[in-house]
């Protein structure tokens, strides 16, 4: 087997020093202010043991990558009541494109497209306050990750807040086909409130430890959710994770995994691993550029595959 910790300081040196890094998203004005500089990777094996490198202890915004969260807080709440509200297909749309609602009765294809995590978070919020819904995604990534100090960062949530037109669209277009049933400014007011939850690669990768793992927290032994269930939202993540882009990372790196416009990506080797990644520039489908480079080549030599038979 290859040496873990030393190809996770490789790969980090690598694409530290990397020239193309793509585009740092600018659409939420408040993430235009990130470097591209950036890159940190971290990595949790079964066994507990972890690897980090480069800017693994830098907090960032989680953006997308809380739709798995969101998921799993709707989940235990409603059970497969979400399903109806959500398909569980790929969209091969945009993250925040409206072109399927018009065409499909206003049911978005998969939690994981901002339509979607949208009409997650309007049942999280369902017969909450705002703020108990946020409270409640906020206090299950605390309890995954082991640690009370993660927060939100408020000026993106207001950033993206000011400048939510499109959101606002899929939101108020979806409560005229029901698929939304609470105020629409409500639901929203959530949704980017935890799209603004700031996190560290160690962080998430501690966060994303019950996934790989069959649905237990390895640490506390705690059950979060059923192993059908851990394995229903891997397979989701494998297929929709990437939004347009998931099939080519399915090809590339075959590894269920959930990206966000602030450049992090989560991946979880079944069995084996949970693996965080930032780096802020992003490909034209808005996933991190570099994360899906350190990714391919984390997968490639470590031989974590879902698609391999020996990771089985
Ligand atoms: N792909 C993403 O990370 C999108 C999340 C972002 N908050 C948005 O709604 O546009």
């Amino acid at each position: 087997m290859a040496d873990l910790a030393g190809l996770v300081s490789d790969i980090a040196s690598r694409l530290q020093a990397a020239t193309d890094r793509g585009r740092v998203a600018d659409y939420i004005p408040e993430l235009a202010k990130v470097s591209p500089r950036h890159f940190g990777i971290a990595v949790i094996t079964a066994d507990g043991t972890e690897h980090v490198a480069g800017d693994a202890g830098e907090a960032f915004s989680i953006q997308s990558v809380s739709k798995v969260f969101a998921l799993v807080e709707a989940l235990s709440r409603h059970g497969n009541r979400v399903w109806d509200r959500v398909g569980k297909e790929p969209s091969g749309s945009a993250f925040n494109s409206i072109i399927q609602l018009e065409l499909e009765q206003g049911r978005p294809r998969n939690p994981f497209i901002n339509a979607g995590a949208i009409a997650v978070t309007d049942l999280i919020a369902e017969g909450r306050s705002p703020g108990e819904g946020l409270q409640s995604i906020l206090a299950l990534i605390r309890r995954l990750s082991g640690d009370e100090t993660i927060d939100l960062d408020a000026a993106v949530a207001w950033s993206e807040a000011a400048t939510g037109y499109r959101n606002a669209a899929l939101a108020n277009y979806m409560r005229a086909f029901g698929t939304i049933a609470g105020p629409v400014d409500a639901t929203l007011s959530v949704y980017f409130q935890q799209c603004a939850i700031a996190m560290s690669c160690r962080q998430l990768a501690r966060a994303g430890r019950f996934l790989m793992a069959g649905g237990v927290c390895p640490v506390s032994g705690e059950a979060i959710v059923s192993p059908e269930r851990a394995r229903r939202i891997n397979a989701l993540m494998l297929t929709c994770g990437h939004y347009d882009a998931s099939g080519e990372f399915a090809f590339q790196v075959g590894l269920p995994a959930k990206s966000g416009v602030g450049g992090g990506i989560l991946a979880i080797a079944p069995g084996r691993a949970s693996i965080a990644v930032w780096s802020p520039g992003l490909s034209p489908q808005g996933n991190s550029l570099l994360g899906t480079r350190a990714l391919e080549q984390l997968a490639h030599t470590m031989r974590w595959s879902v698609f391999n038979p020996d990771i089985l």
